[in-house]
């Protein structure tokens, strides 16, 4: 039996259960389609709640899950979270999903912050801005067509746009540094990939957040302006659990296409 490949969600505060939930349905999808498992190739996971950095060095891949990213700030720098997060996703560059304030949390600039600014865990350059949409009563769902999603080997639904939840929700207003283009500190990093557009081709929804940026991917982040969790919907977890399988086997991430 191998040792499985754990996956914490961090569960400070937010939408914990709903990601536990979804992804232990996105781990049966990945289950059966690997190749039969065997002592030596099967794979297994575990999901666990990370309140604790002992906790977190269990993981092999994390999930910051919506909510409201000030507290959770308030809260992880409280238990002392806050720096081994940052070396999760920055030194030792694990898989790491952010959604809504999760992404937030993983954005490197917040603007619409509250009085202070906040604390971010970062690895994403990019500044999110927060509250895009207006408040919780103007909560919508928008299909946003993910062409990364047609890479999912899921059956004829790959490809059926993606009823996206958004909840006060963050949008990416600027890539700040563009990985392997910066000639200073970025140097080296991966660039900041557009994996979402709100309003875009294929999808619905648009007026003025139309062109919105609401998907993003820099190497081993990734992060979602809306809530998949909140959907029966299995397919971005999916997806992600699969890349979340190569780099624990690899080591580190290997990216679909490249
Ligand atoms: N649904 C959400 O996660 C909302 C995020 C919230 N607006 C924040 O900035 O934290």
């Amino acid at each position: 039996m191998t040792k499985p490949i754990t996956v914490g969600v961090l569960a400070l505060q937010g939408g914990v259960v709903e990601h536990l939930n979804l992804l232990r349905k996105a781990a049966t999808h990945v289950l059966t389609s690997q190749p039969q498992p065997s002592a030596d190739n099967g794979i297994d996971f575990a999901f666990i709640e990370v309140r604790t950095a002992p906790q977190l060095a269990q993981c092999d891949a994390l999930i910051i899950p919506g909510g409201e990213s000030t507290t959770m700030a308030i809260v992880a720098r409280r238990l002392g979270l806050l720096d081994p997060l940052r070396d999760f996703v920055k030194v030792q560059h694990k898989p790491v999903w952010g959604t809504c304030a999760g992404l937030v949390m993983l954005a490197e600039q917040a603007s619409a912050t509250k009085q202070g600014g906040q604390e971010l865990v970062g690895g994403l350059d990019v500044r999110v801005l927060r509250n895009r949409y207006g408040t919780q009563m103007q909560s919508f769902v928008a299909g946003l067509d993910l062409g990364f999603l047609k890479e999912a080997k899921n059956g004829e639904a790959a490809a059926a746009p993606f009823r996206a939840v958004f909840i006060r929700a963050p949008v990416v207003e600027e890539i700040i540094a563009d990985g392997r283009q910066d000639g200073g500190e970025g140097k080296g990093k991966a660039p900041v990939e557009v994996l979402g557009v709100y309003g875009g081709e294929g999808g619905t929804g648009g007026g003025e957040g139309k062109g919105d940026i609401v998907a993003v991917r820099q190497g081993n982040v990734f992060g979602t302006s809306f809530h998949p969790e909140l959907t029966d919907d299995v397919r971005i977890h999916v997806w992600w659990l699969r890349q979340v399988v190569d780099a624990a086997r690899h080591g580190r991430l290997v990216l679909n296409g490249a």
